[in-house]
């Protein structure tokens, strides 16, 4: 079955001045579901946010949302629930008043808005503060408000714009799976703006990556982490490694490069990156691993696993990090990291090891 898409954008463009800072944005957001948009700053997310709002005169491009071409239809009418990165609540009116504001202004009859208050408050667990003043609230609980404030005139769509930015990481992380936990609840489609990888991993059902006013891949957490389409996707997502080479045997499975002093790697071929994937023998080329997809043994000393890809190296740094250990290792003269969830007794520092890994986890793109 084809799940309808709730908001559709069509070549979307809009410049300021000089600056283009939406560059032909084509998205579709499906019923229901938790995208985020990812990026760095000035990449182009609250704007992107902003044209679905109305918030934001484009240029170019239309925006359709339910199926109705909204494009110059103003942000009050679309039918929209927004929480910002700053505390939007009005500071002079009780949790209970912030809440009934959009109501009254919707005449919703009285018992019937009392009805969804409480309900929203109880779905952001903030059932008992009603006659409390935002000033009297902690961060992370005019965050709950806010989204119940959001939430209570039941929007067609709930638009996030950094909700979590100005909390600490423990009441993030909070909140966060409490975002989660609700959009479901709800059933509400949601956009989520954040430059936090994290967060997006672990909150979307589908991520949107931008750079310098476009959209560089969207896919689910996973796609996005495990295969990523271009080289600025795979940086920005994670921590990496990388080489550099020539292509010397190519084919359908597999690629094989030389670094310099002979050595050979080999890399699956469907993991190529970027818009130029025709490869020739004497391209060069950059390889890109990921710490966690490296694996060290020592040498000559335990059952093999079989790896195409393995060296000779050796520790030249370990950081304990809690829960898995980061360790330095001196391969192809270069320092690479690798990140293991654990270490053995004679990993030391000068210690020569073997460090392998497999050719579906490694990357390539054009040089
Ligand atoms: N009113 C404006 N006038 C001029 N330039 C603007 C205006 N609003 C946004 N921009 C520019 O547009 C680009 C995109 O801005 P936008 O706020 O959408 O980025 P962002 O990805 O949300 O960034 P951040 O994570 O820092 O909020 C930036 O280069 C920004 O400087």
């Amino acid at each position: 079955m084809q799940v309808a898409n709730d908001v559709e954008l069509k070549g979307v463009y809009k410049q300021i001045g000089r600056n283009v800072i939406l560059n032909g944005i084509n998205l579709q957001v499906k019923q229901g579901e938790l995208l985020t948009l990812l990026g760095p700053s000035g990449c182009g997310k609250t704007s992107t946010l902003n044209t679905i709002a109305g918030f934001l005169d484009i240029d170019k491009g239309e925006v359709f949302i339910k199926g109705k071409n909204v494009t110059n239809i103003p942000p009050y009418k679309r039918g929209l629930g927004m929480v910002f990165q700053t505390y939007s609540l009005f500071p002079h009116m009780t949790v209970y008043e912030n809440l009934d504001f959009g109501l009254s202004l919707r005449k919703v009859p009285k018992e019937e808005r009392r009805k969804r208050i409480e309900q929203a408050l109880e779905l952001v667990k903030m059932s008992g503060l009603e006659k409390r003043y935002p000033r009297e609230l902690s961060g992370g609980q005019r965050q709950r408000v806010a989204i119940a404030r959001a939430l209570v005139v039941q929007p067609m769509l709930l638009l996030l714009d950094e909700p979590l930015s100005n909390l600490d990481a423990k009441l993030r992380y909070e909140l966060r799976a409490e975002i989660k936990r609700l959009q479901k609840e709800v059933g509400v489609t949601t956009i989520f703006v954040t430059h936090d990888q994290e967060e997006a991993l672990s909150l979307s059902d589908r991520i949107v990556v931008m750079n310098k006013g476009t959209i560089e891949q969207v896919g689910t957490p996973t796609e996005i982490y495990e295969h990523p389409c271009t080289e600025f996707v795979f940086q920005f997502i994670g921590k990496s490694n990388q080489f550099e080479g020539k292509v010397k045997t190519i084919d359908s499975r597999m690629i094989c490069v030389e670094l310099e002093g002979n050595t050979q790697i080999f890399i699956e071929s469907k993991n190529m990156m970027g818009s130029n994937r025709s490869y020739s023998i004497g391209d060069r080329v950059k390889l890109y691993i990921r710490p966690e997809k490296l694996t060290i043994q020592e040498q000559e000393s335990e059952p093999e696993i079989f790896y195409y890809n393995k060296y000779n190296a050796s520790i030249v740094q370990m950081n304990y990090l809690g829960s898995a250990w980061e360790i330095e290792l001196l391969l192809f003269r270069k320092r690479v990291q690798v990140l293991q969830p654990f270490v053995k007794s004679d990993w030391k520092i000068g210690a020569e090891v073997t460090v392998g890994w497999n050719p579906s986890d490694m990357m390539i793109v054009k040089k």
